[in-house]
């Protein structure tokens, strides 16, 4: 398994506090920086999917970006929380404690130690178009929920993609959202709604014009 010198920082890298029975969504990212995009998706999925709440898991380096400008963990841990106002989203720096790069390497984690929470794993379309380049995607699919948000720009690529050709014999109906945190893997949905045309670079690159 392919692991990173394990980064532990108190108060950045700890797992959130939760309880048995609990719906967790597990929004991973950059998030360099988060933004109203950001804040979209888990408003819309924290109550279309009836979740008790949202583990936003800021990564040490998505495995298929360069990563060289990548502010550190801990600046994007405290910016995103600063940013967030929902008290049902916690954000955490977990996954670079325990040494991943991957995110099924996550699942894994997760699903294993607390088998008594039904975690969701949420995405924006963009993702969804590129998730069969992900390490070890079928199992990821196997073991966890997918929510997948519409993003604008994404819709055809994702809906095209090779994961969702593969996993359609498992995609729910969108009316069925609030069933999907209850759902045994392999179960995914495709949310429409409210869009926002944000993102990271973007902002970033605005930064560097002033
Ligand atoms: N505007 C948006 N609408 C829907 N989903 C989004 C939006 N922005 C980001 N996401 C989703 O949020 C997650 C984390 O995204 P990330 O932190 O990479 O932000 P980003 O804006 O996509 O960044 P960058 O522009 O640097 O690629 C991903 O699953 C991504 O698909
Ligand atoms: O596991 C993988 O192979 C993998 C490949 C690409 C992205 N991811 C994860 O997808 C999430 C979104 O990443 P990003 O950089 O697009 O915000 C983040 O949690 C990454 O670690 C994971």
């Amino acid at each position: 398994m392919t692991l990173r010198p394990p980064l532990r920082i108190p108060g950045i890298t700890e797992i959130p506090p939760s309880a048995p029975g609990m719906r967790i969504g597990l929004f991973g990212g950059s998030f360099n920086p988060m933004h109203d995009g950001h804040r979209l998706v888990m408003e819309e999925t924290l109550r279309r999917l009836e979740l008790h709440a949202l583990w936003v898991l800021v990564t040490p380096g998505n495995p298929l970006k360069d990563n060289s400008d990548l502010p550190p963990l801990e600046n994007r841990v405290r910016a995103a929380r600063a940013f967030v106002t929902d008290p049902r989203v916690r954000v955490t720096g977990f996954e670079a404690a325990r040494g991943f790069s991957y995110s099924w390497q996550t699942i894994d984690f997760l699903t294993t130690t607390m088998p008594d929470r039904r975690f969701v794993w949420i995405m924006g379309a963009d993702s969804l178009a590129d998730f069969h380049r992900w390490q070890r995607w079928r199992d990821m699919a196997a073991k966890i929920p997918i929510a997948v948000y519409v993003r604008p720009g994404a819709a055809h690529r994702a809906l095209a993609s090779r994961a969702a050709a593969t996993l359609d014999y498992a995609q729910l109906d969108e009316t069925d959202a609030a069933l999907l945190a209850r759902c045994q893997a392999p179960a995914w949905i495709y949310l429409q709604g409210r869009q926002s045309t944000l993102s990271s670079s973007a902002i970033r690159a605005s930064r560097n014009l002033r």
